[in-house]
């Protein structure tokens, strides 16, 4: 399997749980949801993306034709003074399009804590020690447990009790960046005080100017 890698970058986790920590992003090109094109973002199915995952030109970007050279890019990162506390963040772009068994095993073996963004409309294989899943309206939801489920919002036709029963062990909003972001963070927040079940999440790394 060849990988299509849009960029590898060492920073924090700007969102969610374990916002704060340090991580190796590794943002996989192509998404199932909408091609990356601004001429197809008024007909995606996703139409609120901040990133740009189209191709392999990013920092440390390439294409990889192997588990043990994209392992090598992602480990080559991480302060060699601290290896207990290696952890990778796989996203795109949707990241399981590609991320696969030999990938997982390699991540393993290199003693990297592995994370993944989903879109949660692709099965999570096993191996994967956190789950953070950003659902959709208009897609089909096929990941119905994990780590966190964090909820962009609002969406047109987007109802959270829809998500309520699922299984996760953090239910987040957040609030969709672009031109109404102070007013999505103002409706996020009240969304969160008027049920307690959900819990804010930030764009930290937004605030921060970091990647
Ligand atoms: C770029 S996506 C890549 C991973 C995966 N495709 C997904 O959608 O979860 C990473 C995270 O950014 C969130 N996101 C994308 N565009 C956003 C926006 N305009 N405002 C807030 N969050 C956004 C997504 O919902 C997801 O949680
Ligand atoms: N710092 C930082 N944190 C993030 N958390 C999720 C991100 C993503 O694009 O998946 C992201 C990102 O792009 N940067
Ligand atoms: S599913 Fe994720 S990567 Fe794909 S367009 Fe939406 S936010 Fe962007
Ligand atoms: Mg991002």
């Amino acid at each position: 399997m060849t990988y299509s890698i849009k960029e590898i970058f060492y920073t924090l986790q700007g969102e969610g749980a374990h916002a704060g920590r340090p991580a190796v992003f590794c943002r996989f090109a192509g998404c199932n949801l909408w091609t990356g094109r601004e001429s197809d973002r008024a007909t995606a199915t996703c139409q609120f993306c901040d990133t740009d995952f189209v191709g392999t030109d990013g920092e440390r970007g390439g294409k990889f034709a192997s588990p043990e050279a994209l392992v090598a890019v992602i480990d080559g990162l991480w302060p060699d003074t601290y290896p207990a506390s290696k952890y990778v963040v796989f996203t795109g772009g949707e990241p399981l399009l590609q991320l696969d068994a030999p990938l997982i095993d390699a991540m393993h073996a290199a003693g990297f804590t592995i994370a993944i963004e989903t879109n949660g409309t692709v099965a999570v294989p096993p191996g994967i020690d956190w789950v953070c899943v950003s659902p959709k309206v208009g897609s089909q939801l096929v990941v119905s447990k994990g780590n966190e489920l964090k909820v962009v919002i609002p969406q047109a036709n987007q109802d959270l009790a829809d998500y309520e029963h699922l299984d996760f062990d953090n239910f987040f909003v957040q609030p969709m960046d672009g031109p109404l972001a102070a007013f999505n963070t103002t409706l996020a927040i009240e969304t969160c005080k008027r049920n307690p079940k959900w819990k804010l999440s930030l764009q930290t790394h937004k605030l921060l100017n970091i990647p």
